[in-house]
């Protein structure tokens, strides 16, 4: 007969005689109790062992038991002092009992709640009295604290119970297998077992040598699950960011590109944002130290803007009347909007003049001070985007929208009027999460206002929106935190299953 290494093992440590526990024969074979196990089960399926189960229950102190076992109950120690007290002839004062008996903090509590429940005496009035009868060495309680203590077994399960309640005991549950050889099993090893090396792997040695006429091969099972393989791919972000892209090139747009560190001129002032808004702090915008100022603004274009904040513009303009500094609009900030690449090229610094209609976009990244939460991260893509053409109106905003969130399956955007420094009207983007159900925020638009136009030497009307990628990305897919998305938490399961649908 010819049986695994590990089946014989433990078939050789065990008797006819006398069950055999697991752990005993993993201690012997130097196996895992878990390995024994498998083994043992797979000898009893041969009819070489029986296997026994039993469950037993292991009382163990808890430290609190553990110090009550040595010092005494604190009702017990309460008793004591009472005695020496003399409270069994007459009524003594509880503090005075109390103080001598040394009991601390809540086990003062403990000794009182506990002292009338077990007949040591009564309580009340602020005195105590001890009832000469009571005897502290039949107290059940203390008396199995003892026996536990010495590593004896406790049968009473009323008074486990209450030392349980107390907190002074844990019962565990414990199984434990142990294994006897059977009849079969004895005749089995008297005719004597030899070790299978189980043979997994052909090798070329084996066929040269002719082993593999001996050699007892495993079983393949066939009903193994495969493993499951994970290539890379596209993060779901930047795909849904190239299908966004698809989308506005198919609706006639340009794509814009330009610096994430950029003048404050580019991303606020030419935007008609006076330089003592709050959003200009450094409390929601990140400011480089390094390099100091941007090098190449052009100084018309500069003087155009000033005039516009001071002045405003037309025959009935009014600016801002605070101060306008060049410094401040040549300080360079992490932008908070890729509105800044819109004042760009608006201003034909990018590509020259632009004759109307044009359609621009981009899908980039911006940066904001925010706190972090489900739906806010300190970096995020905007998509830009403007039309500039003749007579443009609200009608032609929302329908652009409708358009585009449309080709996303997003069917029911809903516009709240808001308000913005660069624009008039304004518009905020809702679209319904199709978990949650809550309405949330996905982007912001509006029609530029002339102090913005003008000094860019834009006559015609221009409409512009930055709506929020990941947003769009909750919309389709359902998510609920963006950091499940992005970031060091993010949920690689998720980005795993989930695809862009094209
Ligand atoms: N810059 C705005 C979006 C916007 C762009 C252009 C016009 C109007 C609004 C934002 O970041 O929220």
């Amino acid at each position: 007969m010819r049986l695994p290494r590990n089946q014989l093992a433990v078939l050789e440590e065990l008797s006819a005689d006398e069950p055999t526990t697991i752990e005993e024969l993993a201690a012997e074979t130097g196996e895992k109790p878990e390995t024994v196990t498998g083994a043992a089960f797979e000898l009893e399926e041969q009819g070489l062992v029986d296997v026994s189960e039993e469950t037993s229950v292991e009382v163990e102190l808890t430290d609190e038991g553990a110090e009550y076992a040595e010092e005494g109950l604190p009702e017990v120690r309460l008793y004591e002092t009472a005695l020496d007290q003399g409270a069994d002839e007459e009524p003594a004062q509880m503090g005075q009992v109390v103080g001598a008996s040394g009991l601390e903090g809540p086990e003062v509590d403990i000794a009182l709640s506990n002292y009338a429940r077990k007949g040591y005496g009564d309580i009340g009035g602020g005195e105590i009295t001890a009832d000469p009868d009571a005897d502290p060495g039949e107290d059940e309680e203390a008396v199995a604290l003892a026996s536990l203590a010495a590593g004896e077994a406790v049968a009473d399960e009323d008074v486990l119970d209450q030392l349980e309640r107390r907190d002074l005991v844990e019962r565990h549950e414990r199984t434990v297998r142990s294994v006897t050889l059977t009849d079969e099993g004895v005749t089995a090893l008297m005719s004597g077992i030899e070790a299978a090396g189980e043979t997994g792997q052909l090798t070329p040695e084996m066929l040269a040598t002719g082993e593999w006429r001996d050699a007892e091969f495993a079983e393949y099972n066939v009903e193994a699950d495969a493993e499951e393989i994970s290539g890379g791919k596209t993060h779901i972000l930047r795909q849904t960011a190239e299908r966004v892209k698809d989308v506005l090139v198919g609706m006639g747009f340009s794509e814009m590109e330009g610096p994430h560190a950029d003048a404050e001129f580019w991303i606020n002032d030419a935007l008609f944002m006076p330089q003592d808004h709050p959003a200009r702090t450094h409390w929601d915008q990140f400011a480089l130290e390094k390099p100091e100022e941007i090098r190449d603004l052009p100084d018309d274009l500069v003087d155009r803007v000033r005039d516009a904040h001071k002045h405003g513009v037309g025959p009935d303009g009014d600016g801002y009347h605070s101060p306008w500094e060049e410094d401040v609009a040549r300080a360079i900030d992490l932008r908070g909007h890729t509105t800044s690449l819109s004042m760009r090229y608006l201003s034909g610094h990018e590509v020259g003049d632009l004759e109307p209609p044009e359609r621009y976009f981009s899908v980039e990244k911006v940066y904001r001070n925010d706190t972090i939460d489900a739906t806010h991260l300190l970096e995020f893509f905007q998509i830009e985007g403007w039309v500039m053409a003749e007579d443009l109106s609200v009608r032609d905003l929302m329908g652009t929208f409708t358009e585009f969130y449309s080709q996303f399956g997003i069917t029911d955007i809903q516009f709240k009027p808001h308000y913005n420094p660069y624009t008039e009207p304004s518009f905020e983007l809702f679209g319904r999460h199709p978990e949650t159900g809550e309405l949330i925020e996905i982007g912001n638009s509006g029609i530029f206002r002339p102090e913005v136009l003008e000094p860019l030497g834009v006559e015609c009307d221009v409409m512009a929106w930055g709506l929020a990628l990941e947003r769009l990305l909750m919309l389709m897919y359902g998510f609920e935190d963006i950091r499940d998305v992005h970031g060091t938490l993010c949920d690689l399961e998720l980005l795993r299953e989930t695809e862009v649908v094209r």
